[in-house]
């Protein structure tokens, strides 16, 4: 029985999806030794970012395919690990954006408008009209740090309340930046001329308390500072600290370096001017079954043998690229399977050349595809798309990518992979026909025309008569069928190949009659 682990609340809409598929056991509040005990029943987890999914969690997670965060940062997933286990793991990068750009937009006015401490000090029994007296975001500069998703819709949202925007991302053009009618300057100079100040940019080790007690104080006095990105991205307590001493005027905090925010932090001791929420960015009724759809629709699919569509650790391989590429995927993986076969060691280097009308598809899905079916052969089901980039690298296979558009052997053009081992070079090309059938069209350079099956034989030979008679009459002895037969040659009485589409396995004791053959130069099994 297939069986999700939900160790996170989730919206009701997500666990219907998943039951389709799975049993679901909902087990929030795990301790970490506890969910690490249990998480080997199962083949997938989904979290939102309670649950920190660590190298050791993954480690004792034998079925686990999947990992599904219902939200956008997987920073409490070991991702690198999960990538070397060969386990997907997948976001919902928009079901969650208006949510977290409107809880900024919230913390922006009730720090302008000091609503939380007015509203706490009414309910004390007060009626104090004077100490909060706030200021309008009307024509004020909001300066927007990461104008991704969530920080373009808070820069959309701000302009029709007639704020100025200014806007530090490095990875946003200036023709984009004037598109939204936002002004792109460095980090310091935004921070020297905002009176707002919200951060929208993910936590990475580069912007980790990119937000310090030195740049805290080239804010004006006046100025206000709002983080509903990632914690640790601003220092907490150099920002108690200018908060509590009038370096700046104000801040408000959604996100936290630990979570939850330790009970003596020092941000808990500021009375004034500070406004902190528990990480509710996300937390609107519309967002949760939005992530909760989004993720838990990736994980059935996933679960079902289907591709996600946004897997966080394909690069470049979501379900549409998959679906568009499918036949070329399954050469790629094919031809992958075949070279690994024909070298018949390992392999240290792999070109993967695209010819014609292949060099335009994306190459970085097709090489992946290649790698898998490559080392498949050695790691059998525990390669995937996920890991086989990694496990190439790992064990120090150079892999180079080649693009020939002038190329012009066939019209939907030809994929070719060539291998370098210690026991010889081996080359395999192939097409995908129009009515989407796969060929392999050479073999060392030696031309062929063969429909890929699941047990095959590959000689290389002079070309003599008399040799494929007694190559079929061995196989016949040992009572092995040939379905089909393929021979290319270049020049007569040559070097040539033979390929047989065989409808039986070939057993070593065949393998051993084969090489005996007179004018027999290699043999190779092949099993797809
Ligand atoms: N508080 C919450 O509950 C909540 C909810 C959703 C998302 N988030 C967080 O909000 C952040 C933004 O999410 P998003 O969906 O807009 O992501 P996004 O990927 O669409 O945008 C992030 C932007 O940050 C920019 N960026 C990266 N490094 C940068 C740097 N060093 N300086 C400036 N900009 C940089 C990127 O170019 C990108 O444009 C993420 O950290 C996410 O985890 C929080
Ligand atoms: O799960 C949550 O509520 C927070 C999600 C949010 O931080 C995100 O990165 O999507």
């Amino acid at each position: 029985m297939t069986k999700v682990l939900v160790s996170d609340p989730i919206d009701q809409a997500g666990i219907d999806i998943l039951s389709q598929v799975a049993q679901v056991d909902l087990r929030t509040g795990l301790p970490p030794e506890q969910l690490r005990e249990i998480i080997g029943d199962y083949d997938a987890l989904m979290i939102r970012s309670g649950t920190t999914v660590t190298a050791d969690i993954i480690e004792a997670a034998d079925k686990l395919r999947i990992i599904g965060r219902a939200g956008v940062g997987v920073d409490n997933v070991d991702v690198p690990a999960a990538t070397k286990r060969g386990v997907l793991v997948v976001n919902s990068p928009e079901g969650n954006t208006i949510a977290a750009a409107e809880h900024a937009l919230a913390l922006m006015l009730s720090l302008s408008r000091h609503v939380p401490h007015a509203h706490a000090s009414t309910m004390a029994g007060g009626w104090d009209r004077k100490t909060y007296v706030g200021n309008e975001l009307y024509k004020k500069k909001l300066g927007v740090v990461g104008l991704g998703k969530i920080g373009s819709h808070v820069a959309r949202v701000a302009t029709a309340m007639g704020m100025e925007l200014l806007a530090y991302d490095p990875f946003v053009s200036p023709e984009r930046a004037q598109q939204m009618q936002v002004k792109l300057l460095p980090l310091a100079e935004l921070f020297a001329e905002a009176d707002y100040i919200t951060l929208h940019l993910p936590r990475t080790p580069d912007t980790e308390n990119l937000v310090n007690a030195a740049l805290l104080r080239t804010m004006k006095p006046t100025a206000r500072l709002v983080n509903c990105a990632r914690g640790g991205i601003v220092d907490e307590a150099a920002l108690a600290e200018a908060v509590e001493q009038g370096v700046i005027a104000g801040a408000a905090l959604d996100v936290y370096a630990k979570e939850p925010l330790a009970a003596d932090s020092p941000l808990r001791t500021v009375r004034e001017r500070l406004v902190l929420t528990p990480h509710l960015g996300a937390s609107t009724t519309e967002a949760q079954e939005n992530v909760a759809i989004d993720v838990a629709e990736q994980i059935r699919d996933v679960l079902l043998g289907l591709p996600a569509r946004s897997a966080v650790n394909i690069p470049g391989l979501n379900a549409e690229v998959m679906e568009q590429l499918k036949p070329h995927l399954q050469l790629a993986e094919t031809l992958g399977q075949l070279v690994s076969q024909l070298a018949g060691g390992a392999i240290s280097e792999l070109e993967v050349r695209l010819q014609g009308e292949f060099a335009s598809h994306p190459t970085q899905p097709l090489v992946v595809a290649a790698l898998k079916g490559m080392l498949s052969t050695a790691l059998g089901d525990s390669i995937n798309y996920v890991n086989a980039s990694l496990e190439a690298k790992d064990r120090g296979i150079h892999v180079l990518e080649v693009k020939d558009a002038a190329s012009r052997d066939y019209a939907g053009g030809s994929l070719q992979l060539s291998s370098r081992s210690s026991k010889g070079n081996h080359s395999v090309t192939g097409a995908v026909f129009a009515d989407g059938e796969l060929r392999v069209t050479s073999i060392d350079e030696f031309p062929v025309n063969v429909t890929p099956s699941r047990h095959m034989l590959f000689t290389r030979h002079r070309d003599m008569p008399g040799i494929i008679g007694q190559i079929g009459s061995v196989l016949g002895e040992h009572n092995v069928n040939i379905a089909s037969m393929q021979v290319g040659r270049r020049i007569v009485r040559g070097d040539a190949v033979m390929v047989l589409s065989l409808d039986d396995p070939i057993p070593p004791s065949l393998l051993a009659c084969v090489h005996a053959i007179n004018g027999i130069q290699e043999a190779h099994p092949v099993t797809l």
